[in-house]
């Protein structure tokens, strides 16, 4: 039988991660973890206090902790849904390399501005330009996901649960050669 690793959702905001994160979860009953509310639960507080008392800086400061424990519990059984940011610090970068496969959820800017235009949660878009922040944001992480994405996936035309249809198919293909390469 194949093991099947830890899953890994890296993306913009707006991609999906959390909501294709829990779909696959169910899917391949697996326990499902959205780091941005780890660190919420963590800190009983929600994001945006977050970033108000102690800017983007403590807030990447929490994001690495609540990775670092989560990959140090490695259980093998769970999908981890992160925050769009978390590929900005090498360590983050290294810690999800480690023993994971990792997947980006592609998502063209117009998109992941049309999918994050309902929430005032996301304190990096309280900007008077948002679309302009998106593609500055992801001039500088597309090729960050891609750096430590085992595989990626586009989400623009797809629906939720077609995207989680197709991770799932492109992680079973990926097993599949990998057991019959090795
Ligand atoms: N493939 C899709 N098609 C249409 N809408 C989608 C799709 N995937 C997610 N959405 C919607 O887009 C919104 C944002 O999705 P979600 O919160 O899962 O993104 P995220 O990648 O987790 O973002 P963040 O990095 O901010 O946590 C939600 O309202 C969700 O229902
Ligand atoms: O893209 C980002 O930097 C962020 C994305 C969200 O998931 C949250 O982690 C937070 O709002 C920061
Ligand atoms: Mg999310």
């Amino acid at each position: 039988m194949i093991k099947v690793p830890n899953i890994i959702l890296v993306g913009p905001m707006g991609a999906g991660k959390t909501t294709i994160g829990r779909l696959i979860s169910q899917s391949m009953s697996k326990e499902f973890y959205d780091l941005d509310k780890v660190i919420e639960d963590n800190a009983g507080a929600d994001i945006p206090w977050i970033f108000e008392r102690e800017g983007e800086d403590g807030f990447r400061k929490r994001e690495t902790q609540a990775l670092t424990a989560i990959i140090q519990e490695d259980t093998g059984n769970s999908v981890l849904a992160t925050g769009g940011g978390i590929v900005m610090r090498k360590e983050n970068r290294d810690l999800l390399r480690d023993d994971a496969l990792v997947v980006y959820l592609y998502a063209s800017v117009s998109q992941q501005l049309y999918r994050t235009s309902k929430s005032t949660h996301r304190p990096l878009l309280q900007t008077g330009d948002p679309k302009a922040t998106l593609r500055k944001l992801f001039e500088v992480r597309d090729p960050l996901y891609r750096e430590v994405a085992t595989l990626v996936i586009e989400t623009d035309a797809r629906h939720p649960k077609a995207v989680a249809n197709k991770v799932l198919d492109a992680i079973k293909r990926h097993l599949n050669m990998e057991t019959s390469v090795s």
